[in-house]
């Protein structure tokens, strides 16, 4: 299995449980791992071919940014199924990161993976 990657995708968002973060928007930093066959684009050198991590990217962007989840769970569980369902990942590693919740912290999130490596 290969894998296309989009690593520190950061975009704006309401996001979290309390009240003042109802009122602002957030920071979210993803990193996504999908897996995918990149033998017949290496061949190729069509982007018809494989996974466009621009295509993805832009995809996400628009997503996230209107959103306006409580929790990282919530938002990683939505991005996995729209990337699974609309770009026909069957496997995927996803961390969402919200490195501005905790002052005394680098970064806090979450990390999913799902479906089946092949
Ligand atoms: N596992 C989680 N823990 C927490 C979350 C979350 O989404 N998942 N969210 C918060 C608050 O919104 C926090 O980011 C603000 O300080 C706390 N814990």
């Amino acid at each position: 299995m290969d894998i296309v990657y989009i690593k520190a995708l950061q975009v704006e968002t309401v996001i979290g449980i309390y009240d003042w973060e109802r009122e602002i928007r957030q920071r979210v930093v993803l990193d996504l791992d999908m897996g995918t066959d990149i033998r017949q684009a290496a061949l190729t050198e069509d982007i018809e071919s494989t996974l466009n991590y621009k295509s993805v990217s832009d995809r996400l962007v628009e997503f996230v940014s209107a959103s306006e989840f409580l929790l990282v769970e919530t938002m990683a569980e939505e991005i996995a199924t729209l990337v699974m369902q609309e770009f026909s990942v069957p496997w995927l590693r996803l961390k969402v990161g919200k490195p501005d919740a905790i002052a005394t912290a680098e970064d806090v999130g979450v990390v999913i993976e799902r479906g089946e490596p092949f």
